[in-house]
Formats: C-alpha cells, sequence, structure tokens
C-alpha cells in the first residue's frame, strides 16, 4: 500500500508540533522539513516522536557530507527515514545508509538537482538505498517545475526500491503520482496551506489507500 507523508515545513516549534497534532491522525508519515530541522534541530524530533507513536517520522535532513555521523544521532532519536542529497559523494550516502541499517531504518536518496538521475538512482539502489526521492523543490516549483518526469523515469528503472515524490502534490494530482509508481506520496503546502489541514489530509489519503 502506498503512504501519505506530510511536509512540516514551518520554522516555529510549536506551531510544528500544533499543526502535527491536526494531521497526524490522517496521514502514515510525518516530514519534519529541511528548513524546519535546521531551525530546531533533534529536539522537535524527540517531541514529535514521544507525541505521535502510531506514525513514522522522516527527517529531511538533505546531508550532503559526513553522512554517518549526520544521520547516526537523529536515527538514535527515532527517526524511521532521514534523507541524503544524491549530488552527494557515494561515500556520504553510504553513510546515511549504514546508519540507517544500524538501527533498523531507511535512507532516502533525495534527488533534487541530480543532472543524471537515472544514473545516481542505479548506483544509490546498487548501494542499498532504501527509497529514492523525486522531488521538485519550493524553488523550483516557483519557477514552474513538477516531479512528474522524473517519476517516470525513475519508476521505468524497476529497480525495486521504493519512490517518494515530493514537489506541490496535492489531492487533484495525488492519483496521478501514486499510479505512476510513488509508494510515498508527500504533500506540504496542499495540506498546511488548506483552511482545514485535517480534511485535505485526510483526502489525500483517502486517495492514496485507495
Ligand atoms: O522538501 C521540501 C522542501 O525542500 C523544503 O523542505 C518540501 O517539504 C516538499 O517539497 C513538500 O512540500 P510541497 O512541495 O509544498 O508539497
Amino acid at each position: 500500500m502506498a503512504l501519505t507523508q506530510m511536509a512540516l515545513d514551518s520554522l516555529d516549534f510549536d506551531a510544528t508540533v500544533a499543526l502535527a497534532t491536526t494531521v497526524a491522525p490522517h496521514v502514515d508519515i510525518l516530514e519534519i522539513g529541511t528548513p524546519c530541522i535546521k531551525h530546531n534541530g533533534i529536539k522537535l524530533l524527540e517531541t514529535l516522536r514521544a507525541k505521535f507513536p502510531n506514525n513514522k517520522i522522516l527527517v529531511d535532513l538533505k546531508t550532503a557530507d559526513a553522512g554517518f555521523y549526520e544521520a547516526e544521532p537523529f536515527y538514535k532519536a527515532g527517526a524511521d527515514i532521514v534523507t541524503v542529497l544524491g549530488i552527494s559523494d557515494m561515500g556520504t550516502i553510504k553513510g546515511v545508509i549504514d546508519a540507517a541499517n544500524k538501527y533498523g531504518k531507511k535512507a532516502q536518496i533525495d534527488l533534487i538537482n541530480v543532472a543524471d538521475k537515472a544514473a545516481v538512482t542505479k548506483a544509490a539502489a546498487a548501494a542499498g538505498a532504501h527509497i529514492i526521492g523525486v522531488h521538485t523543490g519550493l524553488d523550483q516549483q516557483a519557477a514552474g517545475q513538477t516531479p512528474f518526469a522524473d517519476l517516470a523515469l525513475v519508476a521505468a528503472l524497476n529497480l525495486g526500491v521504493e519512490i517518494s515524490v515530493a514537489g506541490g502534490v496535492k489531492a487533484a494530482t495525488a492519483k496521478q503520482v501514486k499510479d505512476a509508481g510513488a509508494t510515498i506520496i508527500v504533500a506540504g503546502a496542499a495540506i498546511y496551506g488548506a483552511a482545514d489541514p485535517a480534511a485535505a489530509a485526510a483526502e489525500i489519503t483517502s486517495i492514496v489507500h485507495a
């Protein structure tokens, strides 16, 4: 079954916990977004881990160096998934994969800004990556980009790894993303920007779980 992930992209600690409280019953994975984890640090992960035992938690570190060293404390503190940039050295990627395996968790390789996405996906899968993240970032979305072509390219490789897709996904596109091969469907703005975030999360999850 495909899973939903909600990206918590606020900088405010209390607002993040409050939003997580609203959406947690309606999504599978809570994501602590990159700006949020940089601003608030591991204490936010510890808080969410204690409050939401029934959700998986992804920490979007987007690690670029010192993979094992940077990722290990987050797995130790309860992260289920930690991200590493696909543009990084393969030693960095392997370090995060090793840290994940040490704790029985998962490493996600983020393809944001990767030039040869097929090559990096194949190399990361061969190195033991658990999840490939097809990702059109917020700045790329602002320039009009979408993740659909990249998803088609990665799914066509048929490597047997999980595929996460992020980049402006909403209720209207969730089925298209799932049908194209995503196993984790990420939504941030479509949920936190909705008048009723709980209802928006529930709608997307009902589409993803169908
Ligand atoms: O990963 C993200 C971004 O790089 C900041 O951390 C977003 O959380 C991700 O793009 C999902 O958010 P939406 O695109 O708003 O759905």
